[in-house]
């Protein structure tokens, strides 16, 4: 598996049973439907009965008129039969699809609790076949292997008991049926569910490559590089396709093994019910009922085969399932949350903060301290790779620091709960992501209430209304996955909009405008001006023109704040500065 630890070895039952919780809320269904399966293999083990019966008749001279009741009894049973296997499908089908949404409800919410960092480390397509595929393979496990699995060993023990009953030394040929088949299913279990895990995790990672050549098909395109990407592709899933060849030859291996095993039972039960008939012991239709209960207990045997291969593949499901689930969030609720003083102010103070990435050896932060008054707009700058983007992720608290704290109007953001948090600390990113849906769904992301009066004044701020009103269906219109329709000023711009919707008490803009010409840039500096004006704002810049809206500029290097002054005190007082500053022009210029 390429993105997460190697998983700790269990048995396959130790698997299932982590199924327990889940399965305990459809047991009641899977109770009856076992009890329809069973009641439905005892009928079908009456039909053998029905025929000693019928044969017997026949061979002592019995006329027709003796024979009607047994073909009655027959056609009932077959009937109840059949009802009962309706019965068994209908009961367990509802439950166990509401047991697959469930599943995948309380992963998808358990996917949104976890931090960045997980996120970081776990490739989507991983998650993606975990949340689709591997749960479709538990819920038909349980709503049909799991039941069979039961049933049918139990058809085979109440076969072995019908064959005693008919003449104890058939005793010998279930004996021969049974001892095997324990012994044949613990030699496959182990093999099989390595190579299942295997299977999955490669569909995984094969969900991985479509999902970032979809995202990247652009790159792709323009680098030529298609051909490239297609045999990777290629090379990856006739990896798939040799795990799934191994997985069949391990099967077809045990499957032979159980197959031939009634055949045998067959040809024993004729051998020593015929020296029964040949010595007086046994009458024939014994020796019939013997043979049709063997022949019966064929489909129930050979099934095993297949029912062992799917309750392997649904504990390595719920392995990776229980993988993701017991991901622990990093990102903490405090158990007794603070509350913010009121009216909040917005002062945020950053205190001899340092940060390292987890996995990684060096920090990025060594020791920041940031004062940003209520109201104040503080530009972050720095070279490239000095930590800016980290440093903003620790406000909405995306990542904890490691050492020292942040804290809004003088409590930890630690002891807020991370909904007050968010509704007071709104983000822009860099890289603005915008969702499958309309563009007022995409400004009006956060929680609450919004009007439309709201969405118009953030969309006019981030001077969006002119482009929006254009769209077909204005506000309404969908934007394409991930607004690739839009330009990237038009994302950018829609992504800052979000972030100003509601005035919110402190912004965090990771260099807002850098996807904007000149002239927008102007425009919506205007404009943030007025929304900065009251706002206490973290401002990542790399432009002078951005940093010119900033009250102080903070100076970024080697983790640490260098020097903190207005635009024009740092020019005249940090060479470092001007060197970022010029460093960013010529970056600029060359763009
Ligand atoms: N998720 C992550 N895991 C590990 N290391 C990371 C992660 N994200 C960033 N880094 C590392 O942290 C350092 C700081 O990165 P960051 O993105 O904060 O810099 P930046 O100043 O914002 O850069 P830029 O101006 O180019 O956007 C870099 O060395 C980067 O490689």
């Amino acid at each position: 598996m390429s993105t997460v630890d190697s998983p700790t070895p269990r048995s396959t039952l130790a698997s299932l049973r982590r199924l327990g919780p889940y399965v305990r809320q459809v047991r009641r269904p899977m109770a009856w439907s076992a009890l329809a399966a069973l009641g439905a293999s005892g009928a079908g083990l009456v039909i053998p009965l029905v025929t000693q019966r019928v044969v017997d008749s026949i061979t002592r001279g019995g006329g027709l008129r003796a024979l009607v009741p047994l073909l009655a009894l027959a056609l009932v049973v077959g009937l109840a039969e059949a009802g009962l296997i309706l019965v068994r499908r209908r009961v367990i089908a509802r439950p166990t699809a509401t047991l697959e949404k469930t599943m995948r409800d309380d992963l998808y919410a358990h996917l949104q609790r976890l931090p960045v960092a997980f996120h970081d480390r776990w490739q989507g397509g991983q998650l993606l076949s975990r949340a689709v595929s591997d749960l479709t393979t538990i819920r038909l496990f349980l709503a049909f292997g799991a039941i069979f699995m039961v049933v049918n060993a139990l058809t085979v023990l109440l076969g072995a008991v019908v064959l005693v009953v008919l003449w104890p030394p058939f005793g010998l040929v279930a004996v021969g049926l049974v001892v095997p088949m324990v012994f044949l299913s613990s030699l496959f279990e182990g093999r099989y569910k390595t190579v299942a895990r295997l299977s999955q995790d490669q569909v995984g990672d094969l969900a991985t490559r479509v999902e970032e050549s979809v995202l990247g098909v652009r790159v792709i395109k323009a680098f030529g590089r298609g051909p490239g990407f297609t045999a990777r592709f290629a090379a990856e899933s006739a990896a798939l396709r040799r795990t799934e060849i191994t997985k069949v030859k391990i099967l077809a291996v045990l499957w032979a093994a159980i197959i031939a095993l009634p055949e045998i039972a067959i040809g024993a039960t004729l051998l020593i019910g015929g020296i029964g008939v040949g010595q007086g012991h046994l009458s024939l239709g014994a020796l019939v009922a013997a043979v049709t209960t063997v022949v019966y207990l064929q489909w129930p045997i050979d099934s095993l085969g297949w029912l062992l291969a799917e309750a392997n593949k649904t504990a390595s499901a719920s392995d990776r399932y229980w993988e993701v689930r017991d991901a622990a969030s990093t990102i903490t609720e405090p158990t007794r949350p603070r509350p913010l003083p009121t009216p909040v102010r917005g002062a945020l103070s950053l205190r001899d903060v340092h940060f390292t990435y987890p996995d990684a050896t060096e920090p990025v932060l060594r020791g920041i301290d940031l004062e940003i008054a209520p109201g104040e707009t503080v530009a972050l700058v720095g070279l490239t790779g000095s930590g800016k983007t980290t440093l903003t992720t620790l406000v909405p608290r995306l990542f904890d620091v490691t050492g020292g704290a942040v804290l809004l109007d003088g409590v930890d953001v630690r002891e807020l709960s991370t909904s007050v948090l968010r509704a007071h600390v709104a983000t822009a990113f860099e890289d603005p992501v915008l969702f499958s849906a309309s563009v007022r769904e995409n400004v009006a992301l956060g929680p609450g209430e919004v009007t439309d009066a709201q969405v118009r004044e953030a969309l006019e701020v981030a001077h969006c209304w002119e482009f929006v009103q254009e769209l077909p269906w204005g506000v309404d219109t969908r934007i394409g996955e991930q607004g690739l329709s839009l330009s990237g000023g038009q994302r950018q711009r829609l992504a800052l909009a979000r972030a100003v919707l509601g005035r919110p008490d402190v912004l965090v803009l990771d260099d807002p405008l850098s996807a904007l010409d000149v002239h927008t840039e102007a425009e919506v500096e205007r404009a943030l001006q007025q929304v900065l004006a009251g706002v206490t704002s973290l401002v990542v810049a790399h432009r002078p023109s951005t940093v010119a809206l900033a009250d102080r500029v903070a100076l970024l290097q080697d983790g640490r704040i260098t020097a903190v002054g207005t635009h024009s005190e740092l020019l005249a007082t940090s060479a470092a500065y001007r060197h970022v500053i010029a460093s960013d022009t010529s970056e600029l210029s060359r763009t």
